[in-house]
């Protein structure tokens, strides 16, 4: 391929950061090998400036790239924007001389309806579904998990008589709702509500699906909803536990900010039955969090008056979990603060501990209101109890194969979930007008629809025999005979198992409880077991797994082989981390773990030389793999604390090895001569380069924005060692 190139995206918050520093490595030893590496701005504030001209639509461009062939793109974690979040980007553009508009809360004209369109394209998991034209092989390198037996991390166990337990609907949810059907040909399908009063609201029209592509509708009725709220209101203040919420409003975003919205209502049911009228009137909505709610009473002629209430809500209420005491800020302050994926294993690793309103730890009571997974943390919580904590000296490991490609299962729902207006019937409908699929319901229920493409399921299960065969694992498909979905999705399994050599593997279906369950039998073993899921319980296993294996998805592998051939390398499992952040802007100290990027560096460079039929490139690539053995060797990972080796540490020795092994190897002679200089001075200069970065440790550090960092501020903050940069700069 003749224009063959790496593209290493800009993204946002802590993997930004990192990429100050790291990139100009990168691009410094792949310029020696003749690789072309680019750069694309898709974080979220370059997103919003794309969808008003002021920048370019890269993720658009990616978008594109990511079904071509020669794709070869590497992924870091990227903001996916909950309101409060893209409201707080708005303002800092705002504030660096952009002219954009407010974002419209209750738009009113056409120009603020076009304008919170443009916005809402920005919104939640905007990029993923984009460049996810594949499905996901996450797995921790065989190196990591030597690394965790070696230095385990302390997984703590529950207390005695610990009450943290899930509590979850179980009825009339996503889950228990769901009806499903397979389509036999490719049709264009229409979304209808007719109401009680006779009256036709179309939701959506023109929905172009394929033949054998598995069409669910569902609903989670809000009355329901209520009634289990208040159940389980009660029931943590009765068992004196914390009350926390644990959802995925980033992902899920239209659906869970909604049932978000009615978690914040129905803690402060009193206040916003005295109040609500007050506050929807100035734009208030329980949906952006008690932060947003807070933080806008000031505008409001009773504003003190309101702000008691909810004080004393507070303090009768049962007791909240809290994200930060320090700064007050609870669980329901901001719907992407607590992110399901994170933070449920973050709670099993503390032992079924969250924190308090004073900052002590208790047990909670882990509200997840839809049951399609939250059987998944119960079953691992209840193991747990039983069986103390996952040792991660000994344990197994479960890597996963999620099916992703083509936005398939709830990540594409958003553009099909709706807040019904009306009571009646919504029903999905067929060019023919045939009805597919339909559900009663209320004013105010939940409604959506998801589609998986067949193309996607095939090359999943391909992918899932593929991995079984490559490990020797179990592969276990995660799905629940009796939910209306995976019960279409286990005879397309079933249709497509025999189109490959399955002999002597271990494949079997099973529900994700039951997965569970057995998963971590086998991991108290210390055997591996493939977790083979759908797009959500991808990303749940994907943090759960890891930060019980190895302390954190930060470092595992993610590689999304796209279905046209080329390759997305995402860097580890997890997000942009917000607190490593903050504590760089305050003490000049980034936690960031790198080792996300060197590992998917690893597999772009072997495509490239694929690609471009470049051999040096697979060298800089073998050369990188065995330079990150020696890293984790020689535990060069950044520290938790002000005073250790940060991010930039870690790049420098990563610098530092894979120079060494670039300049020992002897497949390239001209790549050994060239590196040779550098391995020296590196080497000569390693306690200098570390003391260098160390200086500049302990006091706050300007990067000039948050969403969107001024390029030299973060460049002076990131790249601080004088030694370092010459020594690069004359490679
Ligand atoms: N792939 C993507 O693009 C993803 C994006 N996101 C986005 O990221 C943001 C934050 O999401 P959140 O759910 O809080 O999850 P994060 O993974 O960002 O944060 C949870 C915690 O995980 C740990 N962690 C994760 N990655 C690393 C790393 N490389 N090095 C060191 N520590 C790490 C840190 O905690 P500790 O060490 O204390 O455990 C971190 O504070 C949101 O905007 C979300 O939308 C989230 C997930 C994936
Ligand atoms: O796309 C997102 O919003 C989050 C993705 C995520 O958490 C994951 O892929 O693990
Ligand atoms: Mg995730």
């Amino acid at each position: 391929m003749a224009d063959a190139k790496i593209i290493y995206t800009h993204t946002d918050e802590a993997p930004l950061l990192a990429t100050y520093s790291f990139l100009p490595i990168v691009e410094a030893y792949a310029g020696k090998a003749g690789v072309a590496v680019e750069t694309r701005d898709i974080s979220v504030a370059a997103r919003i400036l794309a969808q008003f001209g002021l920048a370019d639509d890269a993720l658009g461009e990616l978008g594109d790239l990511a079904q071509e062939p020669e794709a070869n793109i590497i992924k870091l974690p990227n903001v996916s924007a909950s309101v409060p979040q893209l409201k707080a980007a708005i303002k800092e553009l705002q504030q660096q001389g952009f002219d954009i508009p407010d974002y419209p809360e209750a738009p009113a004209t056409d120009e603020e309806r076009a304008t919170r369109a443009k916005y809402d394209k920005v919104k939640g998991s905007a990029v993923n579904p984009v460049l996810r034209q594949g499905n996901s092989d996450r797995r921790a390198p065989a190196a990591v998990k030597n690394y965790a037996k070696k230095h385990p991390h302390t997984n703590k166990p529950f207390a005695e008589d610990s009450r943290t337990k899930v509590a979850t609907m179980g009825a009339h949810d996503f889950a228990s709702n769901e009806k499903s059907v397979t389509l036999p040909a490719d049709d264009t399908l229409s979304i209808v509500l007719e109401t009680t009063a006779g009256e036709t609201v179309v939701l959506k029209e023109g929905l172009g699906v394929l033949a054998g592509e598995i069409v669910d509708a569902t609903v989670m009725q809000v009355a329901h909803l209520h009634a289990f709220l208040e159940n389980a209101l009660a029931e943590a203040k009765a068992d004196g536990v914390l009350f926390s919420v644990h959802l995925k409003a980033t992902m899920m975003k239209v659906s869970d900010p909604i049932i978000f919205g009615h978690v914040v209502t129905a803690y402060f049911s009193d206040v916003f039955a005295r109040y609500g009228d007050d506050l929807r009137a100035a734009g208030l909505s329980p949906n952006d969090g008690l932060g947003g709610i807070l933080a806008g009473l000031d505008q409001l002629p009773n504003g003190a008056e309101i702000r008691a209430a909810f004080e004393e809500a507070l303090s009768s209420g049962p007791r909240l979990s809290y994200v930060n005491s320090d700064k007050g800020i609870t669980n329901l302050h901001v719907p992407s603060d607590v992110i399901v994926d994170a933070s449920m294993p973050a709670l099993i690793r503390n032992g079924g501990r969250l924190w308090g309103a004073d900052g002590g730890e208790d047990d909670t009571l882990a509200v997840i209101p839809d049951s399609s997974y939250a059987g998944v943390y119960q079953t691992v919580i209840a193991d747990c109890q039983a069986n103390g904590p996952l040792d991660p000296a000994t344990i197994g490991s479960v890597s996963n194969v999620g099916l992703m490609a083509q936005a398939a299962e709830e990540y594409g729902s958003h553009d099909k979930t709706f807040e019904i207006p009306q009571a009646g019937t919504v029903r999905v409908l067929n060019r023919a007008g045939d009805v597919l699929l339909e559900h009663d319901v209320e004013a105010g229920d939940i409604w959506r629809a998801c589609q998986t493409k067949d193309v996607p399921v095939r090359d999943w299960v391909k992918l899932a025999v593929t991995r079984a065969r490559a490990s020797g694992a179990p592969a276990i498909f995660w799905l629940n005979e009796s939910r209306a979905h995976d019960a279409e999705l286990i005879r397309k399994v079933e249709a497509y198992l025999p189109e490959h050599d399955t002999s002597g593997l271990e494949i079997r279906v099973l529900s994700p409880e039951l997965a569970t369950a057995y998963s971590l039998e086998r991991m108290r073993k210390g055997e591996d077991t493939i977790s083979v899921t759908g797009n959500v319980l991808r990303d749940y296993n994907t943090d759960l797994f890891p930060i019980l294996e190895v302390g954190t998805s930060a470092k595992m592998l993610s590689v999304v082989p796209l279905i046209a051939g080329g390759g997305l390398f995402e860097t580890g499992a997890g997000g942009s981390a917000p607190k490593h952040v903050q504590q760089l802007v305050s003490e000049n100290y980034l936690r960031w773990d790198s080792l996300g990027e060197f590992f998917a560096l690893v597999p772009s460079l072997e495509k490239y030389a694929e690609q471009a039929g470049v051999p040096a490139a697979k060298v800089l690539a073998d050369a990188l793999d065995r330079a990150t053995g020696t890293f984790l060797d020689e535990d060069r990972s950044p520290g938790r604390r002000l005073g250790t080796t940060d991010n930039r540490g870690s790049h420098f020795y990563l610098a530092l090895y894979w120079a060494e092994e670039l300049a020992a190897q002897t497949e390239d002679a001209a790549l050994a001569d060239a590196f040779a200089g550098l391995a020296k001075t590196l080497r000569e200069n390693e306690q200098k380069i570390a003391d260098e970065l160390l200086a500049v440790q302990g006091s706050p550090a300007d990067i000039g924005g948050y969403y969107r960092p001024d390029e030299a501020k973060a460049t002076a903050v990131m790249r601080p060692s004088a030694t370092f940069n010459e020594a690069l700069a004359r490679l």
